[in-house]
């Protein structure tokens, strides 16, 4: 395929991150561009803006959590929508100069969801070393090389791009890593359900009245739609307002789901749709009795049937 017909997708770079490994794990990956960028909010700003079609980023990682950049930034600005997601293994090698060894490593540069994941490591290895923090791995691997700091947190594939060398494999603390990434677009139709999918939303509380957050999670609750994940951030408003964001179990399309936003809508404030995909756990949703597509359906005909007289 041409290189101006490719598909742009926009990228935490510089290239070397685990990020544009995801994104080149993706079925589509042969069609696409990948351009890369300083951060993730400038990569989405680049598919708000329409340089790029699509972008991928980090949203959650199994050992430190969520990547609070992403989530921020799909609950603000511009709205966007998670259109996929995919998991990622994640395994990290301390990256140096071809030549140096441990004794003289004295700084060690990574994003900081990395450093985290090798805390134990450099605990042990590296008890007094400095750690800097920089905008990706790869990007601290760019200054190593550059000669900015003397050991960098990356892939192990990340070397070869920067002409380092892998002075120690495997220094992460968690065998089995993951970190989960997003690719969002502009908002459009949501993708047509799989069977296997979910739904994330930000939702906020309209006056912070006791149990408001429990009347929240009623919503789902009495729609026996599942919870993958809640997360609550700070709003940047004010010390002490949040904002939750919340994946559930399904897709919009499915009328529990559709319920339980309904009810949102109605008793919270600042709900923002942020989309419905296929699961990539590929985990079948728990669905309770009374809930199902069929369900919803009678007890709509019957509403129907009542109101027209016919019971
Ligand atoms: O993509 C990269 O390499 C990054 O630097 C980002 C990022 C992240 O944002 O979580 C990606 C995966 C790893 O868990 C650590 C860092």
């Amino acid at each position: 395929m041409s290189h101006a017909s490719r598909r742009r997708y926009a990228y935490l770079g510089p290239s070397g991150t685990f990020t544009e490994a995801a994104l080149l794990s993706l079925p589509e990956a042969e069609q696409i561009e990948g351009v890369a960028y300083p951060s993730v909010p400038a990569a989405f700003d680049a598919v708000r803006g329409g340089e790029c079609e699509a972008a991928v980023a980090a949203i959650e990682s199994s050992v430190e959590g969520a990547v609070t950049a992403t989530i921020d930034e799909l609950a603000s600005g511009e709205p966007l929508m998670i259109v996929r997601e995919l998991l990622l293994p994640i395994s990290f090698a301390l990256l140096v100069r071809p030549g140096t060894d441990l004794d003289s490593v004295k700084t060690v540069a990574s994003h900081p969801v990395a450093m985290p994941q090798c805390r134990r490591w450099l605990g042990q290895e590296l008890p007094d070393v400095r750690w800097e923090t920089a905008a990706s791995n790869a990007e601290a691997a760019r200054q190593v090389r550059d000669g900015v700091f003397d050991a960098a947190l990356a892939g192990a594939f990340t070397a070869a791009r920067y002409g380092l060398e892998v002075l120690a494999d495997d220094v992460h603390d968690n065998v089995g890593a993951q970190t989960r990434f997003v690719v969002v677009t502009r908002p459009g139709t949501p993708t047509e359900p799989s069977g296997l999918d979910k739904t994330s939303i930000t939702v906020g509380l309209r006056d912070n009245h006791p149990g408001e957050l429990m009347e929240i999670l009623e919503e789902f609750a009495r729609r026996g739609v599942n919870l993958c994940r809640i997360e609550s951030r700070p709003t940047g408003e004010a010390m002490g307002k949040y904002y939750f964001c919340i994946d559930c179990e399904g897709h919009i399309a499915d009328e529990r789901v559709g319920e339980a936003l309904l009810g949102l809508r109605r008793n919270s404030a600042h709900l923002r749709f942020l989309g419905s995909y296929p699961r990539a756990d590929r985990q079948a949703p728990t669905i309770r009795p009374g809930n199902t597509d069929e369900e919803f359906a009678a007890a709509r005909n019957w509403l129907a049937a009542v109101r027209d007289g016919n019971r």
